[in-house]
């Protein structure tokens, strides 16, 4: 199966408001432009804030010789912006905030591939240890979906589903979709629509990060593990045509290594 669904407006209209203007390197934020955007329909539960650690624009990360990088990726980085660690602890906290919403019932989390597997089963095994040392547990089933739209570090615009589970098993079903990234927005709008035509009961979205970036159509997901600054970020199966999948922490791509790999 490969349909191709170029994506040419944005299905949303933008709310980026130009950065948050914030000096430290990390902070906890309530999401505020969706607050401002659902602010009509407070009691809504859909409309809770999705809180995220803010990385800062002017956040120089850490520097590379402090942690373990593959050798063959060390003249390629600029520094390790979030340590394996720190989204290890994001991503647990993330896995109590979401089965505190959906627990109760029964959860399709659909991992969209490729970039959303290291997060999707770190997050699958935080809710397993959950179910496990409560007395309340939600059963969870996983699917899976392959979407495409970027080479080099640039989107085309053209978001191709290349293979995956059929959607329409998903009807009637709660359902947690599982990205890594969201920055123009368009992967996740592109999904959205295809979704809703397959009558789910619910849909909710959880992105390990969300860029700040004016190319961003303002889509929010529901649940943020990171907002961070526009510059190209690769690891924890974040690629780069391919490559830098196999690096724990994520980090800032080099400019040489834009054009060491290009294709
Ligand atoms: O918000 P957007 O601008 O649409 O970008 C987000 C998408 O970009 C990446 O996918 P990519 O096309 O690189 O495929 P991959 O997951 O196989 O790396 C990432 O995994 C998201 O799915
Ligand atoms: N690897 C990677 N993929 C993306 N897709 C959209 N933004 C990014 C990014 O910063 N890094």
């Amino acid at each position: 199966m490969e349909n191709c669904l170029c994506v040419s407006a944005p299905l949303l209209p933008s709310l980026w408001d130009g950065g948050t203007g914030c000096r430290g390197s990390i902070r906890l934020l309530a999401d505020r432009r969706r607050h401002e955007s659902t602010n009509t329909n407070l009691k809504d539960k859909h409309s809770r804030m999705a809180a995220y650690l803010e990385i800062a624009d002017d956040s120089k990360g850490h520097e590379l010789s402090l942690f373990c990088v593959p050798k063959h990726y060390e003249e390629d980085l600029d520094s390790v912006i979030i340590p394996n660690g720190l989204i290890k602890d994001r991503t647990e906290r993330l896995a109590r905030d979401i089965v505190r919403d959906m627990g109760g019932h029964h959860i399709v989390a659909l991992c969209v591939l490729k970039g959303g597997y290291k997060f999707f089963a770190d997050l699958m095994d935080y809710i397993k240890t959950l179910n496990q040392n409560s007395d309340k547990s939600v059963p969870l089933t996983v699917d899976f979906i392959r979407l495409k739209s970027y080479s080099n570090d640039q989107s085309t615009n053209c978001v191709k589903v290349i293979g995956g589970d059929e959607l329409s098993a998903l009807a009637g079903k709660n359902v947690l979709i599982v990205e890594d990234i969201v920055e123009t927005g368009k992967t996740m709008e592109t999904l959205l629509k295809l979704l809703n035509e397959c009558h789910p009961k619910m849909v909710k979205v959880v992105s390990l990060l969300v860029k700040r970036t004016p190319r961003s159509s303002g889509y929010r997901p529901d649940y943020i593990g990171f907002e961070v600054p526009d510059k190209f970020l690769v690891g924890y199966a974040l690629d780069y045509n391919e490559y830098f999948r196999d690096l724990s922490h994520i980090c800032i791509l080099s400019d040489k290594a834009k054009e060491k790999y290009k294709v």
